[in-house]
């Protein structure tokens, strides 16, 4: 038997309502016979499989049980951070379902089999799930179900096109992301689902929504409301300039829809639809987006589904390069990875757009794209500690942290992924600021100890003098010199070539 008390598994985290605890079905309305199992598609809104529920439920005359199922083994490696949104969407989702939303706690392979037993449910909608760990569930809660005579129905995916989909006319995959974008436009995706109306919602007992664990972080709100006025907000305000503002941390000029994105609190296909909206005007007007605004938007998205479908393709890349570029000798081990490590994860390199970068990570569970590139790029090539370390970091604090995008974008930094950055490309942290922070507004907004120095010399604080660094508290001295690591880095390159 796979599945543990539920009290067990979570600890003092979460709530028990007492039908719950007592174990017993009290369900009075007629008999469901079918059920939407939410999982990274918390939302009403353009959600196909909640359409072919209620589709399913209108056709018999019942109900539909909405159900989200906390899996003890996904529990344990979400981060504060990100079980703290969850809890908050989740209880976004339970309000917009009129508090109906049924949680239940333990392995899905179990609970999902059991709750259709429960209501005598015969089908079981889901958005498709295609990384290794949902894909692997996905499997063995469908044969559980058939066992009892119930199927499992995915319709949809949380990509604009499922993995898989776009293939060269010979059927391989794309290993390039410009033709892989190319075939992905042509392809298309569908229309936007309609909102179902008057779901006949199903009452059931609920183990109730977690409770948000404590999180010292600055998270966004959560819910399919806040995903959508955030859109609106960024339709209205921020697309205008996207294309050339994107790249500029201290601007919040990026849409921040990732994390809505993560839990599939919107659809990307709802974002597309407006997009092709907007770019039918666009250029029109002063202030209006442009369409290299909208082109450059939609490419972004267009790398979410690429990485989808390289993982869809390449399932150990979650843990193992695609490539290995370097020798094994080349990485930092023992002790010596740990201390590096640790001053990085702590923003303390003495490279203030690292630093800073990695500070706003942990303050805020997010951290700007551009950033994001830059500190991967010191760790794995200045510090030479593999990139697999650095994305675990990152999965602890990342409140969009997500296992396809997170694990395909170190790859690409540490040149290891299907169409990565060259591994002769390494980021300079100090031109890398000058160029996309040159005023040093967004170091001197993360790191204190520089909010004294005036523009681009917050960018390079040693040339300020030796006062800068003269107590334990004060900012650290850089941890090894940029230009004598990249030459390491490319010395490496080339014996890994041998
Ligand atoms: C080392 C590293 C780790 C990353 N880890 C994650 C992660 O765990 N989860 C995650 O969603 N993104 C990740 N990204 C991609 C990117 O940094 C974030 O999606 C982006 O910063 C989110 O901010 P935004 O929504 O304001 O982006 P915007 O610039 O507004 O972009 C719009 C949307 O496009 C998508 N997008 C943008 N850039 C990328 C990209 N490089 N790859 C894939 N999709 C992209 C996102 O869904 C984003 O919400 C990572 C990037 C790097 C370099």
């Amino acid at each position: 038997m796979r599945s543990t008390p539920s009290s067990l598994l979570m600890g003092k985290l979460w709530h028990q309502c007492p039908a719950a605890a007592t174990g017993t079905a009290n369900y009075r309305g007629a008999v469901p016979t079918s059920i939407c199992w939410f999982r990274r598609d918390l939302r009403l809104a353009d959600h196909p499989a909640l359409v072919a529920a209620v589709e399913a439920a209108r056709a018999d005359g019942s109900d539909v049980v909405p159900l989200y199922v906390i899996d003890p083994a996904l529990w344990r490696t979400a981060g504060a951070n990100r079980l703290a949104y969850l809890a908050a969407s989740l209880r976004a989702l339970d309000r917009s379902v009129g508090g109906r939303l049924v949680v239940r706690h333990g392995d899905a392979v179990d609970v999902v089999p059991a709750v259709a037993r429960e209501v005598g449910a015969r089908e079981v909608h889901v958005s498709a799930s295609h990384e290794p760990y949902g894909r692997r569930r996905d499997r063995a809660t469908e044969s559980a179900l058939a066992a009892d005579g119930a199927s499992l129905r995915s319709i949809g995916s949380p990509y604009a096109v499922s993995p898989g989909r776009v293939r060269k006319a010979d059927g391989e995959p794309y290993q390039v992301f410009t033709p892989f974008r190319g075939a992905w436009l042509d392809h298309g995706w569908r229309d936007p689902a309609p909102h179902p109306r008057s779901v006949p919602w199903a009452t059931l007992p609920s183990d109730g929504v977690p409770d948000a664990p404590e999180t010292g972080a600055d998270l966004p709100e959560a819910g399919e409301a806040a995903a959508r006025a955030r859109w609106r907000e960024f339709l209205d305000d921020g697309l205008a300039g996207y294309a050339s503002g994107r790249d500029l941390p201290a601007h919040d000029d990026t849409s921040r829809l990732s994390v809505h994105l993560r839990w599939g609190e919107i659809h990307p296909r709802t974002l597309l639809a407006d997009l092709a909206e907007v770019g039918r005007s666009a250029g029109r007007g002063s202030g209006a987006p442009s369409s290299d605004d909208v082109a450059t938007f939609r490419s972004q998205l267009a790398w979410r589904d690429f990485h989808a479908d390289v993982l869809h393709h390449h399932p150990s890349a979650t843990a193992r390069s695609l490539r290995a570029v370097l020798p094994d000798d080349a990485w930092a081990t023992g002790t010596d990875e740990e201390e590096r490590l640790a001053v990085w994860a702590a923003g303390r390199t003495g490279y203030p757009l690292v630093d800073a970068g990695m500070r706003q990570l942990v303050a805020t569970g997010w951290m700007h794209n551009r950033v994001r590139m830059v500190v991967a790029s010191f760790l794995v090539k200045d510090l030479h500690v593999r990139w697999q370390r650095g994305a675990e970091h990152f999965m602890a604090h990342l409140v969009d942290g997500d296992i396809a995008q997170n694990q395909l974008n170190w790859q690409w930094v540490a040149g290891t992924g299907r169409d990565a950055a060259p591994y002769f490309r390494v980021f300079n942290p100090v031109t890398q600021g000058l160029r996309f922070d040159p005023d040093g507004e967004y170091v001197r907004r993360w790191v204190p100890e520089l909010r004294h120095l005036d523009g681009t010399a917050a960018h390079e604080p040693w040339k300020v003098g030796p006062s800068l660094f003269a107590s334990d508290d004060s900012y650290p001295e850089r941890v090894v010199d940029h230009a004598v690591e990249r030459r390491a880095t490319l010395d490496d390159l080339h014996r890994g070539r041998g």
